[in-house]
């Protein structure tokens, strides 16, 4: 499902009243699950570190709510990666509405066309295409979330190595693939 964070699902659609247990319930299942569910992921480490090295801005822009993406930093060892963080809890109006890309690019005091952001979902580039920013749609983690975008991204990357020859050939030379 997308558009609100996961604590707007619960509340919107369960028929039960108890909201509030339901989503404590939900915070407990996932970060009990999170170690087992999502592996870490050694060249996405790299490449994120590396390009931190290089003096790279890195931000999220998430439908998550800020609660979950927390426990997700925390089991990814992320905490001090990224300059900018926007979840769902942020903004008025998710994914794929451009309202998370236009804050985090206004944070970073950077304008549009300085960024790129990279997306797996149909909402992350309709976003992006909306923000008027280059879009990456990537399809590198087994279960990304859309096979075919409706809205081309300017460009697309199937594997982390594809696209960091791409950064090697823009002229990022001290990016190496492992
Ligand atoms: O997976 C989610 O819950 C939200 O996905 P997103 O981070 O691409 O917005």
């Amino acid at each position: 499902m997308f558009g609100p964070s996961e604590t707007g699902i619960i509340r919107e659609n369960l028929i039960d009243s108890n909201h509030d247990q339901a989503i404590e319930l939900y915070y407990e299942k996932y970060s009990e699950k999170h170690r087992e569910l999502v592996l870490d992921n050694e060249k996405i480490n790299d490449l994120l570190l590396q390009l931190k090295r290089e003096g790279y801005k890195l931000g999220i822009v998430t439908g998550k709510a800020r609660r979950s993406l927390l426990i997700s930093l925390e089991c990814l060892n992320m905490n001090d990666l990224f300059d900018v963080i926007i979840t769902g809890d942020d903004v008025d109006t998710p994914k794929p509405h451009p309202e998370g890309i236009n804050k985090a690019l206004e944070h970073l005091n950077i304008k549009n066309s300085e960024a790129v952001f990279l997306g797996d979902s149909e909402a992350d580039i309709l976003a992006g295409f909306q923000a008027k920013v280059h879009t990456i749609g990537v399809q590198w983690l087994p279960n990304y979330q859309t096979l075919e975008f409706s809205v081309q991204p300017d460009q697309m990357f199937s594997s982390v190595d594809e696209f960091i020859q791409h950064l090697q050939t823009i002229g990022m030379n001290n990016c190496e693939s492992k």
